[in-house]
């Protein structure tokens, strides 16, 4: 036998009294092709036993932790950004909150938003406390630009803090249509494509606040400058820092099913906690996709939140997998999927969107803007007391929503007045 192979099989049988149970007494010292066979034999079945327990615990480890890292967080704030989705996101945190009895911040007097587009204050909150006292909340979701030191004097300090963000293309075509109006950059633009074509025609730095819908707006709603330069790598590196600080997740509005169960799984909590309809959403009618030339100056345009989107959305794809893996994530997304049809079927007439003038009850009706047709729904008829309430829950547009929980909270305040449904 050639001597090196004689030193690793005498190294092998060196090895054998380490594992005396699995290993026949005296195998190594029988002769070494024994000894050789039995440790292979070893190593063939730990093998086998790491791939089946690999792909077991794979799908159990997340069950078994969920219950064993304790309660569901109940201490959550949603930077809710314009445009991405974050009407949905923030009906799935006004539900947890109205089911789980939570305090939630709300916008303070007849306002429904908390400042925006100014930097959030601490005082734009209504509160219950006499003056000078700092009331604290377990959910805050509702627009603002964020601030942290602020934010942190109404939220305990064990707050999750997350966000959503949305590939900046869309984001900014479904603006220009719902602030066409508004935002006095938009006004004079014919279409999107117009105005990308020669931005600095219409869009005006000096303005002020009102244009930060026309420009990096995500990268405005995350509190900073949304004209800085964005070939100033320094500066955009630090601001992505400061986002991964200050954030535990960001979510992304294309891939919301795999957001929703990484936040299910932050969050510790039940599945139907997270399901959610589509709320706010355009009808095909009022989308106006941008042409391919027009996509490419959008990017330019709005480089700072290209520059957030492809970072966030690189991350978020490296912690699904680190976290979950292609086949756990598989089966979550579909199990989210399917309540959430079997939930479409409970719920809702026809199972689809209707536009403002098909909704019956006004408490449904979304408010409306700019040239977008913002879609919501109708209940099914003959609902059972409870089913009733759970479903018009999901579907009630988020401005009802707040006057909702504003009213439970504050009961001693004048209600929110929502003069769209007048
Ligand atoms: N679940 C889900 N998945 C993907 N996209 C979704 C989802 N829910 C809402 N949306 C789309 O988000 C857009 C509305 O965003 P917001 O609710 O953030 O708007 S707002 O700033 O509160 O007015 C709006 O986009 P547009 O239709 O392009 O305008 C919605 O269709």
């Amino acid at each position: 036998m050639d001597a090196s192979v004689k030193d690793r099989w005498e190294v092998l049988c060196k090895l054998c009294p380490m594992f005396p149970t699995l290993l026949p007494t005296g195998a190594c010292w029988g002769g070494l092709p024994r000894c050789f066979q039995a440790v292979l034999l070893l190593a063939l079945t730990m093998l086998l036993l790491a791939g089946i327990l690999r792909m077991d615990m794979g799908l159990l480890i997340p069950l078994l932790r969920s219950q064993a890292e304790g309660p569901p967080i109940v201490n959550v704030m949603f930077l809710k950004t314009h445009k991405t989705a974050s009407s949905t996101v923030l009906n799935i945190l006004f539900r947890f909150a109205e089911t789980h009895n939570l305090s939630v911040a709300l916008p303070a007097g007849s306002s429904f938003h908390l400042g925006y587009p100014w930097l959030f204050l601490a005082h734009y909150v209504e509160s219950s406390e006499p003056q000078g006292l700092q009331q604290r909340f377990n959910i805050m979701g509702n627009h603002l630009r964020f601030n942290l030191p602020e934010v942190q004097k109404v939220m305990p300090n064990d707050t999750f803090y997350f966000s959503i963000i949305r590939n900046p293309v869309f984001q900014l075509e479904s603006a220009f249509t719902y602030y066409k109006d508004y935002v006095p950059a938009f006004r004079d633009a014919e279409s999107l494509d117009a105005f990308l074509a020669s931005p600095w025609t219409y869009y005006n730095q000096s303005v002020g606040l009102l244009n930060a819908f026309a420009r990096n707006n995500m990268w405005f709603d995350l509190g900073f400058d949304n004209d800085a330069r964005a070939d100033d790598q320094g500066y955009v590196r630090a601001r992505l820092a400061d986002v991964e600080r200050q954030f535990q997740l960001v979510l992304i509005a294309e891939h919301f099913d795999e957001s929703m169960v990484l936040l299910r799984r932050a969050l510790r909590w039940r599945l139907d906690d997270v399901v959610a309809f589509r709320l706010n959403s355009r009808s095909a009618r009022s989308v106006a996709p941008l042409t391919a030339a027009g996509r490419a100056r959008a990017q330019r345009w709005c480089a700072l939140d290209w520059q957030l989107y492809q970072h966030f959305n690189r991350s978020f794809w490296a912690r699904v997998h680190a976290e979950l893996g292609p086949r756990l994530l598989r089966s979550e997304v579909a199990r989210l999927r399917a309540r959430r049809r079997e939930l479409r079927e409970r719920c809702l007439q026809d199972g689809v969107a209707k536009n403002q003038s098909q909704i019956a009850d006004p408490q449904l009706r979304p408010f409306q803007s700019g040239q977008a047709d913002i879609l919501g729904y109708n209940l099914r008829q003959g609902l059972d007391e409870q089913t009733q309430r759970m479903c018009e829950r999901m579907v009630t547009p988020e401005l009802q929503y707040m006057a909702r929980l504003y009213a439970l909270q504050f009961p001693e305040k004048q209600p929110k007045r929502l003069p769209f449904l007048e």
